[in-house]
């Protein structure tokens, strides 16, 4: 799929609350494309700014939120949906009237919750969460076709004009997405499975296999096979992003995460009492499942079975050297 490159900016002014890996990948999209007018966005280190300047992705980098967001006439909220309640009272007051803000987070009641109530009159909220990304996290990890051929989700808010979210829609159909609307409620659902789970599961697995005493340790390194490397793909992902999404998507995971429990239970009985048809019967499900969703991926432009995450992988190797150590908590 190819989104037709934009002669008309759809925003005149857009500012980016943060810069990682999707605030990067949607300002390279956006400059790529021609979708806006200028460029701006806050980032709290100096490094960063100058990283952002540096990389050409915004016209004009800020440490403070009022600066950035003046005049704007989209603010896009890429930061972590811990610091939403911050980031919403640094906004305060700083909106002009008709101004459009919208989000990427992985959860959305609670962005709703902590952003919505800063918002002035006049402000309009459009909360959003494109369906792609990878573990890697910064200003540098981001590429103007990480959206391309995926989903996005928009949860609308009753009372905000439709032109609004229709502007945010058309936003993100220029960057190569489809998009689809629900209840923010229905979204931090199914999110839970399909995207909060696995990722508990990964960290799990891999926290599991490598507190095995040293000399396992090594071999489980060592001779680590296709599946637990994708596992642990999936486990380097961001500590701060994903601490703030199990902490903000709270009984919807522990909800999903208790069916998951019973289900592992009855596998493990299964194995016990040598019921091998029980064990058969899911396994063969969960083939059938994954057939479906690789013939649902031929849409894509950048799924396929075999390579779903090359492109994570040359991005990895591209930005290993200013990759930030995400465990310290960077404040870029
Ligand atoms: N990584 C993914 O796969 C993915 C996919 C879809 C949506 N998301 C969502 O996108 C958002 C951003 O994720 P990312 O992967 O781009 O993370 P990232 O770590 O690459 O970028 C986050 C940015 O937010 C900045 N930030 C953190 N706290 C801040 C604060 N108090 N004030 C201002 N800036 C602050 C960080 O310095 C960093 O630049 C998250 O809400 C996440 O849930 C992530
Ligand atoms: O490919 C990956 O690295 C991802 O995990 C991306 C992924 C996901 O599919 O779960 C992660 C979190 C988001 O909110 C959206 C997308």
């Amino acid at each position: 799929m190819t989104s037709s490159v934009s002669t008309t900016p759809l925003f005149d002014k857009v500012a980016f609350i943060g810069m990682g890996l999707i605030g990067s990948s949607m300002a390279r999209r956006m400059i790529r494309d021609g979708l806006a007018g200028s460029i701006s966005c806050a980032v709290r280190s100096e490094a960063t700014r100058d990283r952002v300047l540096e990389l050409g992705i915004a016209n004009y980098a800020y440490c403070d939120i009022a600066s950035a967001v003046e005049d704007a006439d989209l603010v896009m909220l890429c930061v972590p949906v811990g610091v939403n309640e911050t980031v919403g009272q640094q906004l305060e007051g700083h909106l002009k009237p008709g101004c459009i803000v919208s989000d990427v987070g992985s959860v959305k009641q609670a962005v709703i919750r902590d952003i919505a109530p800063h918002l002035g009159e006049g402000v309009h909220f459009v909360p959003g969460h494109p369906l792609a990304g990878t573990e890697h996290s910064g200003p540098d990890a981001g590429f103007p076709e990480l959206f391309e051929g995926r989903w996005c989700i928009l949860t609308p808010i009753p009372g905000v004009p439709d032109a609004a979210n229709a502007k945010v829609q058309a936003l993100w159909e220029a960057c190569g997405m489809r998009v689809e609307c629900m209840d923010a409620d229905h979204h931090d659902r199914v999110l839970g499975i399909t995207s909060h789970l696995p990722h508990l599961i990964a960290y799990t697995i891999v926290g599991t296999a490598t507190d095995l005493e040293e000399a396992m340790r090594q071999e489980v390194i060592k001779f680590s096979a296709t599946g637990f490397r994708d596992f642990t793909r999936i486990a380097a992902s961001d500590p701060t992003m994903w601490r703030d999404v199990f902490l903000n998507n709270r009984e919807a995971v522990l909800e999903v995460l208790g069916r998951f429990q019973e289900d592992l239970m009855a596998l493990q009985r299964a194995i016990r009492w040598g019921e091998g048809d029980k064990l058969f019967d899911l396994f063969s499900r969960t083939r059938e499942i994954r057939r479906g969703i690789v013939d649902a991926g031929q849409y894509f432009t950048n799924f396929s079975a075999e390579g779903e995450d090359r492109q994570s992988d040359q991005k990895g190797k591209k930005s290993k050297e200013v990759k930030t150590d995400a465990a310290s908590e960077p404040k870029n």
